[in-house]
Order: C-alpha cells, then sequence, then structure tokens
C-alpha cells in the first residue's frame, strides 16, 4: 500500500482491437494500490478542480512536454532461463534446439548464483523494454523459481509464473527429467508458496512444459491441480510440425483436444503458438476461453508456419504476443508487434513468387500496426484476464514513458507533418529501449526516475 498517484500528459492506448485512442493533456487519478479512478480530460467540467486538487496534496505527475504515456506491455510467452540464450542456436530445428541447447542451459539452474545472475538481468531487460507484465516458463527447479518470483517482486514486474513440469523420460534428458511426483508436487508447492507471499503482483502458473515432456500421468494431474487451485495455465500447442505431429501420433488427436481433455484447456489458459490448430480446434479454444500467445519472431525460426491470427481474432480468441524468449532473438515487444503485421502480411500475400497472385498467400489474413498495439497491450491483458493494458477505470497505471527526443532513440516526428495518429504509428514501429524514458507498474515508478 502506498499513496495515490495521478499523472497529467498525453496517453495513447488501444480500448478495443483495431481502434486507438489519443488522451491529450488528460489527468489520470490513481488510488493507493495504482489503479485508475479517474480519467479526466480538459473538457470535463471536474478537471481544473481536480487537477488543483492533486497539485495542492503533492500527488500530481506531470509528465515531460513532448512525451507520450503509452500502456506497460504484456509479454505472453517469456522462458527466462533462456535469455542467457538470446541470439544464439537458431539454425536447427525445434527437436533438435531443445535436447542440444535448451536443455542443458535449463539444467544449470540448479546453481542458485548461476540463476540469480541471469534472472536480475532479464527482468531489468524486460522492464526498461516496456513489459510490464510478463507470463514466464520457469525451469523444473523450486529454488530457481522461487528466485525469478522474489526478483519481479523486488523489481516491481507484474509476473506469473510456472515451475516447469517435466517427466516424461522419452523426450527429457536424463539430467533434466524429473518423476511424475516430482512434477505434481513441485508444482503444488510453488503455488503455495507464491500464494503465501500476499502479493498482487505475482501469480502461480501450471506449466506443463509441452505435450511431449509430460507423462499422461502428470497432465492429468497438473489438470487437477489447476482446477483445484483456480490457477493460470501455461504450455505450449501446435507449434512446429514436429510437435503437432508428435501428439497427433501419441494421442490421435490435436495438442488443443488433448489439453482438454486433461483439464488444461481453461478460461486461463495460455497456449504459446497454436500455429497448426484446425478451424474445429480454434472453436474450442474460443469456447474453452483460453488465450493464444502469438509469438512472431519466433515462429520464424521454429514453427514452420504463420500462425493464422486474423482468422483467431475474427473468431473471437482472445490473443496476445509473446516474444517467446529464446526461441524469438529479441526481448522487445515492439519488435514482436512489427513482426506480427510482417507476418500477417507474408501470409495474406504467399512468398513464392512462382505462384500466380490468386493461389499464393491466404487472403484477408493482414493486420495492421493499431491491431498489432492493441495484442501487445490490452489484447495480451485479456488473454490473462487481469485489469491492466490500457488506461480505463478500474486498471492499474501500468505504463511506459516515451521520449521521441531520447538522445540515442530511433523515432523522427515532425510537428508540422505528423497527426497524433502518425506518432503513434511511428512509436510502434521505430522506437526502441532508448526512448523508453520512464516504466510504471502499478502507479509506482520501477524505471527512470521522477
Ligand atoms: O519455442 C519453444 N521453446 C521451448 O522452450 C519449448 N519447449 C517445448 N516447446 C518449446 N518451444
Amino acid at each position: 500500500m502506498t499513496t495515490p498517484r495521478s499523472f497529467k500528459g498525453t496517453f495513447f492506448h488501444a480500448p478495443v482491437c483495431g481502434g486507438i485512442e489519443v488522451l491529450r493533456d488528460t489527468l489520470i487519478r490513481c488510488d493507493a494500490e495504482g489503479r485508475i479512478l479517474e480519467v479526466l480530460r480538459p473538457d470535463a467540467p471536474t478537471y481544473a478542480e481536480a487537477l488543483s486538487e492533486e497539485r495542492v496534496a503533492g500527488r500530481l505527475e506531470t509528465l515531460p512536454e513532448g512525451t507520450y504515456a503509452l500502456p506497460g506491455f504484456c509479454d505472453l510467452h517469456i522462458h527466462a532461463p533462456q535469455w542467457l540464450q538470446l541470439g544464439k542456436a537458431l539454425d536447427v530445428p525445434l527437436e533438435v534446439w531443445l535436447q542440444k541447447h535448451t536443455f542443458p542451459l535449463e539444467a544449470r539452474y540448479a546453481d542458485l548464483s548461476f540463476a540469480r545472475r541471469a534472472y536480475e538481468g532479464l527482468v531489468d531487460d524486460l522492464l526498461s523494454n516496456g513489459t510490464t507484465t510478463a507470463l514466464y516458463f520457469a525451469t523444473q527447479h523450486q529454488d530457481a523459481t522461487r528466485l525469478l518470483a522474489d526478483i519481479c517482486l523486488t523489481k516491481g514486474q507484474r509476473a506469473l509464473i510456472g515451475k516447469v513440469a517435466m517427466d516424461n523420460p522419452e523426450q527429457c534428458p536424463d539430467f533434466y527429467v524429473e518423476s511424475t511426483d516430482a512434477a505434481l508436487r513441485g508444482t503444488k508447492a510453488f503455488i503455495d508458496h507464491v500464494r503465501s507471499l500476499n502479493s498482487d503482483l505475482i501469480k502461480p502458473v501450471v506449466t506443463p512444459r509441452f505435450i511431449a515432456s509430460c507423462t499422461d500421468a502428470a497432465l492429468e494431474g497438473l489438470g487437477d491441480i489447476a482446477r483445484r487451485c483456480g490457477c493460470h495455465v501455461q504450455t505450449h500447442c501446435s507449434e512446429s510440425d514436429w510437435e503437432h505431429n508428435y501428439v497427433l501420433d501419441r494421442h490421435g488427436r490435436e495438442d488443443t483436444d488433448s489439453l482438454d481433455r486433461f483439464g488444461l484447456l481453461t478460461r486461463h489458459t495460455v497456449l504459446a503458438h497454436a500455429n497448426f490448430i484446425s478451424d474445429a480446434n480454434m472453436q474450442t479454444i474460443h469456447d474453452r476461453g483460453a488465450g493464444v500467445a502469438h509469438c512472431p519472431l519466433s515462429n520464424y525460426y521454429f514453427s514452420n508456419a504463420v500462425f493464422p491470427l486474423k482468422r483467431a481474432l475474427e473468431k473471437g480468441v482472445r490473443v496476445g504476443l509473446g516474444t517467446d524468449i529464446s526461441g524469438g532473438p529479441s526481448a522487445s515487444i515492439y519488435d514482436n508487434m512489427r513482426w506480427a503485421v510482417a507476418s500477417s502480411r507474408a501470409l495474406h500475400d504467399g512468398v513464392d513468387a512462382r505462384l500466380h497472385w490468386d493461389n499464393r498467400g491466404i487472403r484477408d489474413s493482414q493486420i495492421d500496426w493499431r491491431t498489432a498495439f492493441y495484442l501487445a497491450t490490452k489484447g495480451g491483458a485479456e488473454a490473462l484476464d487481469l485489469p491492466v493494458g490500457s488506461f480505463e477505470p478500474g486498471r492499474y497505471f501500468d505504463a511506459q514513458l516515451i521520449d521521441p527526443q531520447a538522445p540515442t532513440g530511433t523515432i523522427r516526428l515532425m510537428d508540422d507533418l505528423d497527426s497524433d495518429a502518425d506518432v503513434l504509428q511511428k512509436i510502434v514501429y521505430t522506437a526502441s529501449k532508448a526512448n523508453i524514458a520512464r516504466v510504471w507498474v502499478a502507479a509506482q515508478c520501477v524505471v527512470g526516475s521522477v
């Protein structure tokens, strides 16, 4: 509990998919928990009085002239231990990458000092990239996963964290596999631990890595834990040819149906990727109210296909964006907004120039930057069912301040040429870490100084 805060400045947000709103010279009042109480535009009858009230009470932060506040990003798919592998090992298929590079790296998190070095750096990196909410896969290790929760709490990042469950000796190496009992007990112990922290910022997540890495007994037990604890669930779904076909061979059904059968497809499930899902399975995801973490950059390296984003949105599936560190070699949701637009265009146009335009791509698959901005902010929040992602009463003030004039920044604005929408479009397409001057979570400044 802190003191109430308020902010005056220019805010951009996307309250609905495909639409943006500009709040110029607006006053946003928050309560002591950092939730938005009121959004007052200059033409509101109570604006002047409220502004002077906040000023006199010493609660007002006036954002510097020429800066813009955006909602903080929700990154729906991060492998926390893989941060050390960003930009490496991107030239082999998923199944080789896991065995040769990723599992050996993750096994090292048995060492807590190794874990601390990585997790401190990761959380700093994500916060300074504007990511205020992170959905993390950790590792199998109880202690290192608790450490990640502590670090997020200390640094003030909103985080949903899962101890990864992987007990299938046929798919996991002997140096990085656990018993079914350890997977289930460990998951439950981590949930209890996080809940004992009594923090609104950190939530536990039931995390079967993917169907291949888990036995049916573990999947069944994890479904049961998710139901009893009312937790979020995260896993991979129909990511690549190999992974999708593995599940078809083992269970005779797609990932989605299989997860549903184990009680793992709920209103609080986030499926990473879902590239190969059939229309029927997309309908099932919609009907269960589950969300999808679309990871466009990672998909270029590991997925053999492009997620049918537009089709999913038209069906009403809740979708947000994920960096998929380190399948995607960038910690930035800005990069992933750009890749979401570009990959949707590739799907729309098709990529084989030898084919006639008529049958080269999948028509009406493209999205624009407005939709990408929504996915990165409120779309991600909706998929997680968290009250963040936009500047609306009842939501937490999780935000990032963009300074287009930052000396080493990458945004080029022209006062006389750029409309408000142009400014936001330029931010979406060209902002970099150097332009992110300040970041707040629940109205508390976590990056930059006030
Ligand atoms: O992109 C991915 N990253 C992973 O770590 C992983 N594990 C299973 N499937 C996976 N896909």
